[in-house]
C-alpha cells in the first residue's frame, strides 16, 4: 500500500481542484440479479476466450450512464482502499479490472482526492506499458475505477516466488518501466509512487504502469513538487528532505525497483522506517557479489543522490546495462514462479550489407542488411555406407535404399517364403533379388519408399490378430508433440519431440528454434538457410523471429503434448539438416504431418490418437499413441509377421493413403 508518509507533520501540497475529469455523474445503480438479458458469451469480438464460468450471474454492477453492465468476477488485488476483480462487461464480452472502494472508506476528503487524482491522471493516457483508463462511475455504496485487466499480478507477486530475478529478465521489465516512465513523463506527470507492487503483468507479461493514486501533473517546465509523499523504500532524498523535487524523483525510483528486481529487495530497506531515511539522504547502499558491473552502474547513476546527475530517460537504453547483455523477446508466464532458461548468447560477426537475391517473393527478407551467417542447404545425400554394408558388398544408395528386413517381405510377397517361417536378420541378408524394390525405392526416407513398404506390410500382415506385437524399446521416434494452426494470418507452429519450435509460414518460408533455445535457422522461400541467434535476431527476420516466438510461448502455455513418448534433445537431426516439418494438411478426420527426414504423423480428431510411421537404425517402425496418450512402437518386419490390433490397422491404412496424396503431388522424392 502506498501511503502519504508524515503527511501529518507537513504543510499540505498544492491545493487540489476538483479536475473536470468525467462529465457530472449520471445516475449509476447496482443491478439486481435477474436483469440479464444477453447470456455471456464464450468469447468476444478479439477472439479472446472468456472463461465466463469465472463470472458471478448473481453479481451484477450496472454503470448507467453509459449502460453497461457488468458481472463481478474473481478478486485481484487488495489495496488501501480497493478491492479489485475482474468485471465481465455484457456488452462487449471484455474483461476489465475494477477497482471497487466503498464509499464507506472513502469519508475523508484526502481520500476522495487520491481516486479523483488518479483517474483524472490516468484517463487520456495510452501507452503499451501504463495500465489503460476505461471509465469511471459511482453508485449508492461504491465507487468504481474500471481498467485494463492485468491479470499476472505484478511484480510483487513474481519476486515473492522466484526471490530475485536473472539479468536478461531484470533488463526485460526495466526497458518496458523506461518505455512507461518516458511517455508518463513526456505527458507531464510524475508517477511518484513507482515500486514492484505498482509494476502489472498481463497475460503476454508485459509490465504496466498502476496506480496514479500519488501522480502529479508538471504544470510549467521547471515546476518543483513539495509534496512529501510516495513509498518509503522507493522514495528520493530530495522528496524526503523537502527540496522539491521533480521527474528525477521516478528515476530514483526506477533505481531501488532494478535494485530490488536483481537484489530481492530494495537498496535501502531496513528495520525501521527512521533508519531508511537515514540511508536513503546518506546514499547509504551496496551491492552483493553476483550483481554485474553493468547492472551497479545502471543503478548508481539512478540511485545519485543529486536529482540532475541521475540519467535521462531519452537516453537510458543506452546505457551498456540494456545494449550489451541477452533482451529476451518475450518472457514465458511460467516466469512467474521458475527462472526461465537463457542461452549462452555469442556474438556474430555480420557482414556489412548483404540483399537476398530474390527477397522480393518474401517480405519479412525484403531488406536483409546484416545476415549473419548464409548457409547453403545441402543437398540431400545419402549418408557413408556402414563398415557392415561396405563388407556385404552394398554400397552408396543402393545397399542403404534397401532396408534389412525387405528382402524376405520382397519375398513373401513373391511368394517365395513360406508363411509362418521367422524372419530374422540373416534371412535378410538376402536382399539382391528385390530389384523392382529398388527401383521403386530411392531412398529409404522417402515417401514413395515409406509408401511401399507400408503397402507390403498391410498386404502381408495377418489381419484377425487381438493381441499386442512386441513393442521397440530405446528407439527416439521423431514426431510433432504440439502444433498450432495460425494459418489463416501466419503459418502452422510446431514443436518436435527434441523440444526444437519451428513455424512453416504460409509463404512456405520456414524458421526453426533449436532445442536449447540459443540459434535459429531461418530457410527462405527459395531454400536459403540463414543461421543466427536470439540474442543477435537479424533485423529483417525480427517479425518472423517474434511469431516464432509467439508460437512457442503459446504451445508451451496452452497446449500439453500429444502423448508419452520420450525423445532425447539432441538425438534427431539428419544427416540434411535439422529435423523439420516439411508439409502439413487436414482432412476431415486428422492432420497430416510430414517431417524433412521422411516421417510421417497422422493425428486423428475423434479420438486424439496419433500413428507415426518412421526410418530408424535402417528399419521401418509404426508409433502408436492410443488414447491415453500412452505410446508404443512396432517395427514393421514384426508388424507384418505378427499381425497387430484392427484399430492400428485401420490407421496404418488411412496413414498409407495420406501418404500416397503426399507422393502424389509431391514426387516420389520428397
Ligand atoms: N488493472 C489491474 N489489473 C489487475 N489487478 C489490478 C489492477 N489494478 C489493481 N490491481 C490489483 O488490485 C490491488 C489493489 O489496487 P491498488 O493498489 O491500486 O489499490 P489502492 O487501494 O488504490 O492502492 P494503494 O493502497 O496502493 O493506494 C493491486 O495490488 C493489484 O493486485
Amino acid at each position: 500500500m502506498s501511503v502519504d508518509i508524515l503527511s501529518t507533520k507537513l504543510p499540505p501540497g498544492p491545493t487540489f481542484t476538483y479536475p473536470n475529469i468525467i462529465a457530472p455523474m449520471k445516475e449509476t445503480r447496482t443491478a439486481r440479479p435477474g436483469i440479464i438479458t444477453r447470456r455471456p458469451r464464450e468469447s468476444n469480438k478479439d477472439g479472446v476466450n472468456v472463461n465466463i464460468s469465472n463470472f458471478d450471474p448473481n453479481y451484477i454492477i450496472y454503470d448507467s450512464s453509459t449502460d453497461t453492465t457488468y458481472l463481478r468476477g474473481r478478486l485481484l488485488g487488495k489495496g488501501g482502499f480497493a478491492r479489485c476483480y475482474e468485471l465481465l462487461d455484457l456488452n462487449t464480452n471484455k474483461v476489465y479490472a475494477g477497482k471497487i472502494i466503498a464509499k464507506s472508506r472513502i469519508a475523508k476528503p484526502h481520500q476522495k482526492q487520491k481516486i479523483l487524482r488518479e483517474v483524472e491522471l490516468q484517463k487520456d493516457l495510452k501507452h503499451k506499458h501504463v495500465v489503460e483508463f476505461h471509465s469511471y462511475f459511482e453508485d449508492e455504496e461504491n465507487v468504481y475505477i474500471v481498467l485494463e485487466n492485468c491479470n499476472r499480478k505484478s511484480l510483487v507477486h513474481m519476486l515473492k516466488h522466484r526471490k530475485t530475478l536473472t539479468e536478461p529478465e531484470v533488463r526485460y521489465f526495466m526497458t518496458q518501466l523506461v518505455e512507461g516512465i518516458k511517455y508518463i513523463h513526456r505527458s507531464n506527470i510524475i508517477h511518484r509512487d513507482l515500486k514492484l507492487g505498482n509494476m502489472l503483468l498481463n497475460d503476454d507479461m508485459q509490465l504496466k504502469i498502476a496506480d496514479f493514486g500519488l501522480a502529479t501533473r508538471v504544470e510549467y517546465k521547471g515546476e518543483k513538487k513539495m509534496t512529501v509523499c510516495g513509498t518509503p523504500n522507493y522514495i528520493a532524498p530530495e522528496v524526503l528532505q523537502k527540496r522539491g523535487h521533480s521527474y528525477e524523483a521516478d528515476v530514483w525510483a526506477m533505481g531501488c525497483v532494478m535494485y530490488a528486481l536483481l537484489v530481492g529487495h530494495p537498496p535501502f530497506e531496513t528495520a525501521t522506517l527512521k533508519e531508511t531515511y537515514v540511508r536513503i539522504t546518506g546514499n547509504s547502499f551496496s551491492f552483493p557479489d553476483w550483481v554485474s558491473p553493468s547492472s551497479r552502474n545502471f543503478i548508481k547513476r539512478c540511485l545519485a543522490h543529486e536529482p540532475d546527475l541521475r540519467p535521462k530517460l531519452d537516453e537510458v537504453l543506452q546505457d551498456e546495462f540494456f545494449s550489451a547483455g541477452h533482451m529476451p523477446s518475450f518472457l514465458s508466464v511460467s516466469c512467474c514462479t521458475n527462472a526461465p532458461r537463457f542461452p549462452v548468447y555469442t556474438k556474430f560477426n555480420r557482414p556489412k550489407s548483404y540483399v537476398v537475391p530474390d527477397a522480393q517473393h518474401d517480405p519479412a527478407v525484403e531488406r536483409i542488411t546484416s545476415p549473419i551467417k548464409e548457409l547453403e542447404i545441402q543437398p540431400r545425400h545419402e549418408p557413408t555406407p556402414t563398415k557392415r554394408e561396405k563388407s556385404a558388398g552394398m554400397s552408396g544408395s543402393l545397399g542403404r535404399n534397401t532396408p534389412d528386413y525387405l528382402a524376405p517381405v520382397q519375398s513373401k510377397h513373391n511368394g517365395t517364403r513360406s508363411s509362418g517361417s521367422e524372419i530374422t536378420r540373416s534371412d535378410r541378408s538376402d536382399r539382391s533379388d528385390s530389384p523392382a524394390l529398388r527401383e521403386t525405392s530411392p531412398k529409404p526416407r522417402s515417401a514413395s519408399n515409406l509408401l511401399d513398404v507400408l503397402s507390403t506390410c498391410l498386404d502381408h500382415m495377418p489381419k484377425d490378430v487381438h493381441h499386442n506385437p512386441e513393442t521397440v524399446m530405446d528407439l527416439t521416434v521423431p514426431w510433432v508433440t504440439k502444433w498450432v494452426d495460425y494459418s489463416n494470418k501466419y503459418g502452422f507452429g510446431f514443436q518436435l519431440a527434441n523440444d526444437s519450435i519451428g513455424v512453416l509460414f504460409n509463404d512456405t518460408s520456414r524458421i526453426l528454434l533449436s532445442p536449447d533455445g540459443r540459434s535459429i535457422q531461418y530457410f527462405d522461400v527459395t531454400g536459403k538457410t540463414y543461421a543466427y541467434t536470439t540474442d543477435d535476431v537479424l533485423d529483417d527476420l525480427e517479425k518472423k523471429t517474434t511469431l516464432l516466438m509467439y508460437f512457442a510461448k503459446y504451445m508451451d502455455e496452452h497446449l500439453i503434448q500429444g502423448g508419452n513418448l520420450e525423445c532425447s534433445k539432441d538425438s534427431i537431426d539428419i544427416a540434411s539438416g535439422p529435423l523439420c516439418l516439411k508439409k502439413w494438411f487436414r482432412t476431415t478426420k486428422a492432420i497430416v504431418l510430414y517431417l524433412s527426414d521422411g516421417t510421417l504423423q497422422v493425428n486423428f480428431f475423434d479420438d486424439h490418437t496419433k500413428i507415426i510411421l518412421s526410418y530408424q537404425r535402417n528399419d521401418y517402425f509404426v508409433t502408436f499413441i492410443d488414447e491415453e496418450r500412452s505410446a508404443n512402437t512396432y517395427s514393421m518386419v514384426h508388424l507384418i509377421q505378427d499381425g497387430c490390433q484392427k484399430g492400428i490397422i485401420d490407421r496404418m491404412v488411412f496413414a498409407k493413403s495420406m501418404l500416397q496424396n503426399i507422393v502424389d503431388i509431391e514426387g516420389a522424392y520428397i
